[in-house]
């Protein structure tokens, strides 16, 4: 008789790579890749893991297993309990295979290896020429050198008094009609938002100390909205700036436009200013130069992504009451559970291994993440910047072009059920679900049957369990991450958990986890249409001087900026400053914007049709 206790750590035997039952799978099937990145499959036999990524197609893989008293078995065998976190994870609706596990061995040896390696202080991030350091964040000892880990333990006794002293109004703004602070306003981007977002919509309490809102866009019309809603508690906010860089754009918007907020109701915003930044970065220098209340480090070694558990993420965390000693704590629990290097023990590695297994090492189908919780809503808006920011690379550490990574969506059950889980039942099978379930509905005390014998939490519970039923009986698999209650301890370890499982799938593909090339792309071309629209309104500002007022064709705006060839974006910049009273656009009787006159300023629109 099979059983198993929640509470305890993994009953099955430690996993020993080589006595595993006969394999399911007769063959090693592993793809060349070609050039133009088309897979052929070839079958290979004996050929050592790493030279090739494993992979299969759907037509190739085994058929699930679907015998409910194998599944229950395979689930035990499979389970990873952690009792101190009262977190587990069932793997056993991915259909690996011990061939498979067997195959794998190799890459994750390696990627264990490389681990112990970066949590040394190794260079991780070969690219950037950077170690890899968010682990030690939650456990300084680790560091390694003393100077960080003192850099490391003063930060977050930092971070502490200072939450302490706004919550206890021993710092207060000048001239709040509350006579402390109230509101949070976190302007940041990327990582320097997407962390603090998830964790206050998890973790904060209904009636929290400070309330936090969040300008994380260079959207005019959002900010506008975030100051409006603050009105006269402006006055009661503390605005956190956040950028490890100190200089992205949108983040630099948002601060001069809140600066701007504050200078018309009256206030001296370097009285309620704080900034989290890397030292000497132009905001570091900017809140040194203009006097604000407070400024705490970013360190070159934790990216942006895996910045929850610095500063970034604690500061505005305590300042909404959230304990966070315990979420170091669990992401902390975490990275102990994750520097095993038996497989079945090793959460991250089994989420690894699952990765690997159902995308086929080469993000062959999404990532759904699931919550059936209304607070970890944003999990998977935190996720996509951790996995896809992470995996998502054009080239392998071996300078082959691999156009790596998985995609991630997902919002929240049984909520989703209603939206797009009639997809994921029956449609295109481009994807694998992860289930995040919480144990716990509602705080001992307060639940009640709405029908004799069933709570609402039940109907949740159930909802969850069909789906997973439902999805896996149509050969859709996915994976249960259970938490007993969302607290910071859990989920700090949810955290941990997804950072380390994507730097060991990284691993596991042999790509750089910790830059972001990507992004950079992006960057510059944002910064060439700029510099094209001030070559516009110069154009514009010219011919409009003129008198009578000279309007232009399209063409003569672009022969005057000597950009010809960039006819189409100036026909955008017009329309979009045109759209904002900045241009006016004349157009001829066809309509099409080929036959438009464009001008700044007053003038005969009589003149003007063609
Ligand atoms: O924190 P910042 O330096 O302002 O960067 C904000 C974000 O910018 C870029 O998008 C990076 O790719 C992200 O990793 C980073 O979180």
């Amino acid at each position: 008789m099979t059983s198993i206790s929640l509470k305890l750590y993994s009953s099955s035997p430690t996993l020993n790579f080589h006595n595993h039952s006969p394999s399911l799978f007769p063959f090693s099937i592993r793809p060349k890749l070609t050039t133009d990145r088309n897979l052929s499959l070839s079958v290979a036999r004996d050929v050592p893991a790493e030279l090739s990524p494993i992979t299969n197609d759907n037509k190739t893989k085994p058929q699930l297993q679907k015998d409910h008293i194998a599944l229950w078995h395979r689930y035990v065998d499979w389970l990873y309990q952690h009792k101190d976190l009262g977190l587990y994870i069932d793997v056993s609706r991915v259909g690996f295979t011990d061939e498979f596990v067997n195959h794998m061995e190799p890459r994750f040896e390696k990627a264990f290896r490389a681990m112990v390696e970066l949590e040394k202080g190794a260079i991780a991030n070969p690219d950037e020429g950077r170690m890899v350091g968010h682990y030690w964040l939650r456990d300084p000892n680790r560091a390694p050198n003393p100077f960080l880990k003192t850099q490391i333990q003063n930060t977050l006794q930092a971070i502490c008094n200072f939450a302490n002293d706004i919550i206890s109004a021993k710092i207060k703004p000048p001239s709040s009609p509350e006579g402390r602070f109230t509101q949070i306003l976190s302007v940041g981007i990327g990582g320097s938002a997407l962390g603090p977002q998830f964790v206050a919509e998890a973790l904060a309490p209904d009636n929290p100390p400070l309330k936090i809102r969040f300008v994380d866009n260079t959207d005019p019309a959002g900010i506008d909205h975030q100051i409006a809603q603050l009105g006269p508690e402006l006055a009661s906010t503390l605005v956190i700036v956040i950028s490890k860089s100190g200089g992205t754009p949108e983040t630099r918007n948002g601060l001069l436009e809140v600066q701007k907020a504050f200078r018309e109701a009256g206030l001296d915003f370097s009285k309620q200013g704080v900034a989290i930044t890397q030292e000497n970065s132009l905001l570091d220098n900017t809140a040194r130069i203009e006097g604000w209340i407070a400024r705490f480090p970013m360190f070159d070694w934790v990216g942006g992504r895996t910045s929850e558990m610095s500063a970034v993420g604690l500061l505005p965390a305590a300042l909404q009451g959230i304990d966070i000693r315990e979420m170091l704590i669990g992401a902390s629990l975490m990275d102990e559970a994750n520097r095993s290097t038996v497989l079945k023990n090793n959460p991250a590695a089994l989420l690894a291994l699952c990765w690997y297994w159902a995308t086929d090492g080469v993000g062959s189908k999404d990532m759904v993440i699931l919550p059936y919780k209304d607070s970890l809503l944003l999990f998977s808006r935190y996720l996509q910047q951790l996995v896809m920011e992470s995996l998502g690379k054009e080239f392998d550490l071996d300078g082959n072009r691999v156009n790596q990574g998985i995609s991630v969506y997902g919002n929240k059950g049984s909520t989703d059920q209603h939206a797009y889980i009639q997809q994921l039942r029956d449609g295109v099978h481009n994807f694998f679900a992860t289930f995040i379930e919480v144990l716990r509905d509602r705080p001992p005390g307060h639940d009640w049957e709405l029908e004799p014998g069933v709570t609402c939490g039940d109907y949740l519970f159930g909802m969850l369990q069909g789906t997973r039923s439902a999805l896996y009986a149509n050969n859709r698999e996915s994976i249960t991450v259970t938490v007993e209650e969302v607290t910071p301890r859990s989920v700090g370890a949810l955290i941990a958990l997804y950072e380390r499982a994507v730097g060991i799938y990284a691993s596991l593909v042999n790509i750089n986890a910790y830059h972001q090339p990507g992004v950079e792309a992006g960057k510059k071309a944002a910064g060439e249409v700029l510099a094209l629209q001030k070559r516009v309104l110069a154009v514009l500002n010219e011919a409009s001087c003129k008198q009578p007022v000279e309007p232009l064709s399209l063409e003569e705006v672009a022969e005057r900026c000597h950009a010809p060839e960039d006819i189409e974006m100036i026909y955008k910049i017009i329309a979009h400053m045109a759209a904002n009273d900045r241009a006016i656009i004349a157009e001829g009787s066809c309509g099409s914007p080929r036959s438009i006159k464009v001008f700044l300023g007053e003038c005969n629109i009589d003149d003007l049709y063609v």
